[in-house]
């Protein structure tokens, strides 16, 4: 997307009815048109008063006006200000908030899928979009137009009031200094795009040791992690210095250009004055309009080479949402039931080359319990991710009672199949609130009563669901975030549950009465399970062993125990 279309897209999102700040935009240009007016009649009142002070006529109630409303002109110019901003931070927040909306629309299911999606990165790019915003909204689009509106009416006046040859050097020594700010502006984007990556490599950096902050500290490893921080944020600083060389040596050359031009054209114009071909107020005119066009220009450069981060960071943003489509539709209700699950010659790669699920065919039937077993990194977490279809199998298919999985947009896939992780996250928010979380359809006392089955506490005592559980449910243990979990899908109706080792915190004990429940309360859905216990495989009606990837058998518990594969697998694993 080009800056250009970058900055009409905005400007769409500025009069979107939706977003509700049209009103901020007629006040803002409304302040832009009396800041115009003010910045053009300054100058020419000025000259008429120094004209007529050059006459020896008596103080006159126009001269009086004059004196005021150029006082005005001077003064006024804060407050136009004032409400330009005012105007602008409602506009920004407004299309900030809905830009971060629809970025997390766009990367909460990507990051769901795939844990390491740029987390860092997002809450990098959504703190820095109030201030791109900004600086594209206030900075560009509001002073760009107004500007030109300026210089041309400034234009007009200059041509009736001083010879043509005035507005041509002007219009040259303008030209000529945009010129300059353009081409500065060009080498600055390339900069841009890698300060931004810099900023953006920080944030994720400092992220991922705000959540490791365990690990480091327990490990005694700080130092070394803030020599790390350090590290990249040395790069980010290398990279602002680069861009902040540029902009000194740009101001320079505006530098230069400008003082040659006004010397040109000053020089002229005290000729002129001295030839009485101009009066002394034509020649206020001129530097007061030279100046007030120079100096906007001279911050608008620099502005404009600071959008360029912006225009990288809000491109960036705009294709991280385009990349994403919704689908609008809600589903027709689902039959209620348990679901019957047929893997058709599942195969998976996650670089598309290296397979770690192999041509998996198996039949799940309706209602059953059914296990998931192998050694670690012989894939039964990837093949429980492509049975829930968060991953996309690259040969074969899900067909969940005779739908295809693939077929079902990503958004309604939890619908037909509920998949639970291993490291189950809390919201930082109530018990109350984390065990009644969608889908489950229970109430406050029957969840209560639910987590007291399950032995939330050892004593047995009532859970108050007002507790909160702390960030991420670290006020929690392990064993209890996963009863908590058991406890909310118990009122959830979903045809198939899959539980990843979602209850491998629990003791043997709680885990054996934990499903057995499960299975009791959830009749409505077929459950499988991934685990590394031989206790619950006992308990399951089907078993699905996994050998590197593939399905060596299939069968129950005691039918496979006939196998020495399975025997051994069992005894090394050291859960028989
Ligand atoms: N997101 C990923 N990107 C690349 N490779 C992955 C990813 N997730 C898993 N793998 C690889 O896929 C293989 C199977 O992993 P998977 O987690 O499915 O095994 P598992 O049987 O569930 O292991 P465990 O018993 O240790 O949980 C492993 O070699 C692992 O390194």
């Amino acid at each position: 997307m080009s800056a250009l279309a970058l900055m009409f897209r905005l400007t769409r999102m500025m009069v979107d009815k939706r977003l509700g700040v049209r009103d901020a935009v007629f006040i803002g240009m409304a302040g832009e048109g009396i800041g115009i007016l003010l910045l053009v009649a300054g100058p020419l009142l000025l000259k008429h008063l120094v004209d007529r002070l050059s006459q020896p006529l008596p103080l006159s109630a126009p001269l009086v006006v004059a004196v005021i409303l150029f006082a005005l002109t001077a003064a006024a110019a804060g407050l136009v200000a004032a409400l330009r901003h005012h105007s602008t931070t409602r506009i920004v927040e407004a299309i900030a908030g809905d830009l971060a909306l629809q970025l997390l629309a766009a990367r909460l299911p990507i990051m769901a899928r795939h844990s390491d999606a740029m987390g860092g990165r997002m809450l990098g790019q959504i703190e820095r979009l109030p201030f791109s915003l900004h600086l594209l909204i206030d900075g560009l689009l509001w002073q760009a137009v107004p500007l030109m509106v300026q210089m041309a009416v400034a234009f007009c006046v200059i041509l009736a009031v001083v010879p043509w040859i005035y507005a041509v050097l002007i219009g040259l020594l303008l030209a000529g200094y945009c010129f300059i700010t353009m081409v500065g502006a060009e080498r600055y984007q390339h900069q841009a795009v890698t300060a931004n990556e810099r900023s953006e490599s920080l944030t994720a950096c400092i992220a991922d040791l705000l959540r490791n902050a365990p690990r480091v500290i327990f490990n005694g490893n700080m130092d070394a992690e803030l020599a790390r921080a350090a590290l990249v944020a040395g790069e980010r600083a290398k990279e602002a210095g680069r861009g902040t060389r540029s902009l000194v040596s740009m101001a320079a050359v505006q530098c230069s250009a400008v003082t040659l031009g006004l010397v040109l054209l000053l020089g002229l114009a005290v000729r002129d004055v001295l030839a009485f071909r101009l009066t002394v107020g034509d020649l206020i005119l001129l530097q007061a309009y030279i100046l007030r066009l120079v100096l906007p220009l001279g911050g608008f450069g620099f502005l404009l080479r600071q959008a360029g981060r912006a225009v990288a960071q809000i491109r960036e943003t705009m294709a991280l949402i385009d990349g994403h489509a919704r689908s609008p539709s809600c589903p027709d209700p689902l039959p209620d039931g348990p679901a019957r699950v047929q893997l058709g010659g599942i195969s998976f790669a996650f670089d598309g080359i290296r397979y770690v699920v192999r041509d998996v065919s198996a039949t799940i039937e309706a209602g059953s319990l059914t296990v998931l077993v192998g050694a670690n990194g012989s894939g039964k977490s990837t093949l429980a991710r492509l049975i829930a279809g968060l991953l996309d199998p690259l040969a074969g298919s899900v067909d969940v009672n005779g739908i295809i999985l693939a077929d079902v947009p990503r958004e309604h896939r939890h619908r037909h199949i509920l998949y639970i992780p291993q490291h189950i996250g809390l919201f930082a928010r109530s018990l109350g609130e984390n065990g009644l979380y969608p889908p489950a359809a229970s109430e406050a006392q029957r969840l209560q009563r639910r987590l007291q089955a399950l032995h939330f506490y050892p004593d047995d005592r009532m859970p108050e669901l007002d507790m909160p559980v702390g960030e991420g449910g670290h006020g929690l243990s392990g064993g209890q975030v996963q009863k908590l979990e058991l406890a909310r899908l118990a009122s959830a109706a979903v045809p198939v549950l899959i539980l990843d080792e979602a209850t491998s915190a629990l003791d043997p004990q709680s885990e054996t009465a934990a499903i057995k429940t499960l299975r009791r309360e959830r009749a409505q859905s077929t459950i499988i399970l991934v685990t590394h216990r031989r206790h619950i495989a006992r308990m399951a009606d089907h078993v699905l062993f996994l050998v590197d990837g593939a399905l060596r058998c299939a069968g129950t518990d005691e039918a496979l125990a006939q196998r020495a594969d399975y025997r051994n697998f069992w005894h090394r694993a050291k859960g028989a």
